[in-house]
């Protein structure tokens, strides 16, 4: 019996260091960038999940530009993942959508946001161009002008009134409420106000616990995040399915409106495609404007010189007008020189997406290193925002800085939405929300 025991356990071992061989000297028709694979199943993950307290790059990509340069390998959540900070690179990335590169999500992502199969909202081509030509009808510059901008000011007003109505807020979880009060309002036709249901909860729920690891157990982070989840795509369904059994429908202008226009008229457009881009676009509009306007507070707590700045800015646009209560004009809003510094130097510092994931389709070719097909490639574009050459003393908040950096050198060095064909939609968006928020703020508040 022994020796039978004995060849077992040694079989064992041999093909679990085999594995772990395999593990870590991956495959590749050329030579991988340096870096390391991490441990079995879980790669480096854990390391990069871990939060940082500074402005500057995590700790997890800082240490590993020191130490193999700014394009290195590892493996995040089981897959093996080349991570860039090489604007160069990170630039060719970018313009090689659907010939070298596709967009790619984490497969946790990929599940929560239906972002699988030949009908996934993130798919190039055609369906990308209806995405793309839909959220910049809902949040671009024209639908701002006409009619997004005063729904922002009302939405702030209401907000920043009731908090100033409690002893203290949690920064975060209220402005991430106020951003979705918006957001649902006009991405679903959501009415808060005439709501028994308070959606927002169920909405900072999901978005505060995403970022977790994906571990879908109870008691879990991830399980409430997917709880939150199937209640939103409930809300969301039933919200479309009362628009589709309304004869009277008028062609609204929500993400649903589109639904009822435009429901199987291709393969793509079904139902559920409607509903996962709606919570896409809910997701991309609170976690990203909220981590932004949140951080601001500490910066402006620590700088006060930068709120007189912003003071001065609007009350020179409330001098300007005829009555001092009317609302906000498209006109005050594009003379905001100050403010736009502010949120340039906020989002400059502020990491909201800290990479932009791509999958390659092809071997990809590198100064002498290989980047295999099917791999995962992060771009961490944050590291042109800290660029001492640009921003002198980088990690230093200073919105004055803006005003020596010319158009030219901003567009080059100075990339939180990204670029190429899939530079944010919500750009115009966020500044517009961001810019309102704090004429509100530093005109009625101290
Ligand atoms: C400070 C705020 C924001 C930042 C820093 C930001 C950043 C980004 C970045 C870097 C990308 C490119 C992703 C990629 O190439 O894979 C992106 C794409 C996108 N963002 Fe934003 N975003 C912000 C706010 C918003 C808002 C408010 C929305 C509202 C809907 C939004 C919607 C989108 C969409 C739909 C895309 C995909 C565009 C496409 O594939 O054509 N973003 N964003």
């Amino acid at each position: 019996m022994w020796p039978i025991g004995l060849c077992g356990v040694a079989l064992a071992t041999i093909f679990i260091t085999h594995w772990i061989y395999k593990w870590r000297n991956p495959k590749c028709n050329g030579v991988l960038p340096p870096g390391s694979m991490g441990i079995p199943l879980i790669g480096e993950t854990l390391e990069l999940l871990i939060p940082s307290r500074s402005l500057d790059l995590h700790p997890f990509i800082k240490k590993r530009i020191k130490k193999y340069g700014p394009v290195f390998r590892t493996n995040l959540v089981g897959r093996p993942v080349i991570i860039t900070a090489d604007p160069q690179l990170n630039n060719y990335i970018f313009q090689q959508e659907g010939k070298l590169v596709e967009l790619w999500y984490m497969d946790t992502f990929e599940k929560v946001f239906g972002l699988e199969g030949e009908a996934r909202p993130n798919a190039v081509g055609h369906i990308h161009k209806y995405v793309r030509g839909v959220y910049l009808g809902l949040f671009g510059v024209e639908s701002l002008r006409t009619k997004l901008l005063s729904e922002i000011e009302q939405t702030v007003r209401t907000n920043l009134h009731t908090w100033s109505t409690k002893g203290t807020i949690d920064t975060k979880k209220s402005v991430a409420s106020m951003v979705a009060i918006f957001a649902a309002k006009c991405q679903f036709g959501y009415d808060f106000e005439n709501s028994a249901d308070d959606v927002t909860e169920t909405i900072y729920g999901f978005v505060h616990s995403l970022m977790s690891f994906p571990l879908n157990i109870p008691g879990t982070r991830f399980h409430k995040c997917m709880k939150d989840k199937e209640k939103l795509q409930q809300v969301i369904r039933a919200k479309l399915k009362e628009k589709l059994s309304n004869p009277n429908h008028q062609g609204g202008t929500d993400f649903l409106d589109h639904a009822v226009k435009d429901l199987n008229t291709d393969f793509f457009l079904t139902e559920d495609f409607f509903v996962y881009a709606t919570i896409g676009a809910l997701f991309a509009t609170v976690e990203s404007i909220s981590t932004a306007i949140t951080l601001s507070f500490k910066l402006f707590a620590e700088h006060p010189w930068v709120v007189e700045d912003l003071v001065a800015e609007h009350e020179a646009i409330l001098k300007r007008r005829e009555n001092k209560d009317s609302p906000l004009t498209w006109d005050e809003y594009k003379s905001m020189t100050v403010t736009m510094h502010v949120v340039n130097e906020v989002i400059r510092l502020g990491n909201v997406l800290p990479g932009i994931f791509r999958k390659a389709l092809k071997d990809i070719q590198y100064n002498g290193y290989t980047i295999p097909a099917g791999w995962a490639i992060m771009a961490v574009t944050c590291t042109l925002q800290l660029n001492p050459k640009i921003f002198k003393d980088p990690l230093a908040f200073n919105p004055r800085r803006w005003k020596d950096i010319d158009a030219e050198t901003a567009s080059k060095n100075f990339m939180p939405f990204g670029g190429g064909q899939r530079q944010c939609a919500g750009a115009e968006l966020a500044k517009a929300f961001f810019a309102t928020f704090l004429h509100v703020l530093v005109t009625e508040y101290r």
